[in-house]
């Protein structure tokens, strides 16, 4: 048989772009096909050199477009949808889905996907995450360990190129790292006293994809900190400045932007994928392109519509759902910070705007299994970080005039010191994406219909995040302000994952131990969706590093001729 591609990666952003570029490094022909809008590394970027006087609007939103066009992409509670990179997200209004229960579906609508978007903190998983479920009985069994993946987080860091501080900690395990970024001066203090006074609780500088040393043509970071405008001096890793010109550069791969993939096609004697089916944003129009391979990557939930539309006659009711697991298991991170001043550091500041925070690894539960006196199972992590007040912070904070008012805002600020938990959430099979019996989009598919929600232990371990920052914050003498959980809305710290897991058995899982879809092996599924937990650190390190593994395989089992 021909086919029009060896490969075929739907989606473009952070896994995407590593399955096109292993793919394409590796001999095949490879088509991606993206469903966002074309950008180039560096040209496209318009408004980064902007300054801020120069912003439309002084960087204020008109409020009605936002309303209307972006009322959840702009509703995010870490403030990372502004003036400046509103034209990457998803337009709500044009993308509509089903809320059975509230639900944040954060999307970019752009070549390159979230990977322009995101935070950039990575960490790897240990044994304490992949274990989890088996020991505590939710979920079901990770099919892989650390041991399957440690070479792969290896070789993706030292290919990204991330920055920190290795620990030596066995539940947080060492990275191949760049010299990390400084801590500022409350950062530091709060390091010693949360040591001194829990010696088990470590504080540390964030690991983060941007880089402090230059890396070929890429970098070093300019700590200007507006990352998510693009980067033109490719200083954090993003599929455009790193893994799509990698794999252009084998002449080997074709992108086709503004390209709504509708489904994966099926034989139906075999179940095996011939092709995907496309429809032309802009004319409508269906086209169907046909490969050996399919790596599926639209990230969590548009990868799980994608399968759920692909039912064939091997699938009926969707690709690899044999055992109704597809769309289960919908699991991401909740969230609930504490901030406050930390006094006697007022002749201190920074140098540089680091686009960086710090981290607290898990510390709760290490040994696997409920400790004496906590009341949930598994963890959390906290990150945080401290900035000195400006104008902006203290104009209005009651006595606002006069020639004192003027002196005082001119002076820096109180040192701001936060902590902020990720609480993981469990997997479990009520938490749930379908596709909607009646609501339809633009393009007549289904819509996704969201019934996912938290449960106890989430609310347990909120409380306990809450209660254990104010108790850190404290101990290292800031005056602690206030709290919030601002992460019990699902989905809106973007870290969702699950709908797809892995597994050994085709009736309680969708993909295999090296993320071949059960029944389809010829399609690989390598974003967040094949999770089988959430662990609780920042997930996209685990899903690049799953997806190099799975390519590596895929070439070699089309070379051994199983493919
Ligand atoms: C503000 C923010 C901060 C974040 N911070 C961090 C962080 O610090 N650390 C971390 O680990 N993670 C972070 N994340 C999450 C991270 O961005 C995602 O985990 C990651 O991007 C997932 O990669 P992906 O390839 O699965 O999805 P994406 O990067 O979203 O790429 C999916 C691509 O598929 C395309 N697509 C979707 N549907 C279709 C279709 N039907 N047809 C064709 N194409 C389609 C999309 O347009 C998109 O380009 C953050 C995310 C955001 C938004």
């Amino acid at each position: 048989m021909s086919y029009d591609f060896d490969a075929i990666v739907i989606g473009s952003g952070i896994t995407g772009g590593m399955a096109a570029k292993e793919l394409t490094q590796r001999g095949l022909k490879v088509l991606i096909l993206e469903r966002g809008r074309p950008l180039e590394h560096q040209k496209g970027y318009t408004t980064e050199f902007v300054t801020p006087w120069d912003a439309p609007n002084r960087g204020q939103f008109d409020r009605d477009e936002i309303a209307r066009d972006y009322p959840i992409q702009s509703n995010q509670p870490h403030g990372q949808f502004k003036w400046d990179n509103k034209h990457y997200w998803v337009k709500d209004s044009e993308q509509p889905y089903v809320q059975a229960k509230p639900y944040s579906w954060i999307r970019a609508n752009v070549l390159g996907g979230r990977s322009l978007l995101w935070g950039r903190q990575v960490y790897r998983w240990s044994d304490l995450d992949f274990e989890a479920n088996k020991r505590d009985g939710h979920g079901s069994d990770w099919p892989i360990r650390y041991k399957d993946i440690a070479p792969y987080y290896t070789r993706v860091e030292k290919y990204i190129g991330a920055s920190g501080e290795n620990l030596g900690l066995p539940h947080f395990p060492d990275m191949e790292l760049q010299p990390p970024m400084e801590m500022t001066a409350p950062e530091k203090v709060m390091r010693e006293k949360i040591h001194a006074k829990w010696p088990e609780r470590y504080l540390t500088i964030g690991r983060t994809v941007n880089l402090t040393e230059k890396k070929n043509d890429r970098g070093p970071c300019n700590y200007r900190n507006i990352c998510q405008r693009g980067c033109s001096f490719g200083a954090y890793f993003s599929s455009l400045s790193a893994t799509l010109p990698d794999a252009q550069k084998t002449g080997r791969l074709t992108v086709k932007t503004n390209m709504v993939v509708a489904r994966i096609v099926t034989d139906d004697k075999t179940g095996r994928a011939t092709g995907v089916e496309t429809i032309d944003a802009a004319t409508g129009k269906r086209k169907t392109y046909t490969s050996r391979i399919v790596f599926l990557n639209a990230g969590t939930e548009a990868s799980v519509q994608i399968l759920l539309q692909s039912a064939g006659k091997q699938h009926p009711n969707g690709l690899g759902n044999k055992g109704d697991v597809l769309g289960r298991y919908i699991c991401d991170h909740d969230a609930a910070s504490v901030f406050g001043v930390m006094p006697g550091l007022e002749d201190r500041y920074f140098y540089g705007r680091r686009a960086n925070g710090i981290y607290v690894p898990r510390f709760r539960n290490l040994k696997g299994v409920r400790e004496e006196g906590v009341e949930f199972d598994r963890g959390y992590v906290m990150q945080g970080g401290s900035a000195r007040m400006g104008w902006t912070d203290m104009a209005g904070d009651g006595d606002d005039f006069g020639a004192d008012y003027k002196r005082r805002l001119a002076k820096p600020g109180p040192w701001l010191v936060y902590l902020g938990g990720a609480v993981e959430t469990l997997p479990r099979a009520e938490n749930r994406i379908t596709l909607d019996p009646v609501a339809r989009d633009r393009y007549g598919l289904p819509q996704l219909r969201f019934d996912v929600a938290r449960g106890d232990n989430e609310n347990k371990m909120a409380d306990d995040a809450i209660r254990e920052g104010t108790a850190m914050l404290e101990a290292s003498g800031a005056k602690v302000l206030g709290s919030g959980r601002f992460g019990n809305l699902p989905g809106v710290t973007v870290h969702v994952q699950g709908g797809a897991r892995m597994g050994n058995d085709p009736m309680t899982s969708v993909l295999n131990a090296h993320n071949q879809v059960h029944g389809a092996p010829n399609v690989f599924v390598t974003d967040g969706s094949a999770m089988v937990s959430a662990g609780s650190v920042n997930p996209s390190l685990t899903f690049l590093a799953l997806t190099m593994r799975a390519a590596e395989y895929a070439v070699a089992q089309i070379k051994a001729g199983k493919l």
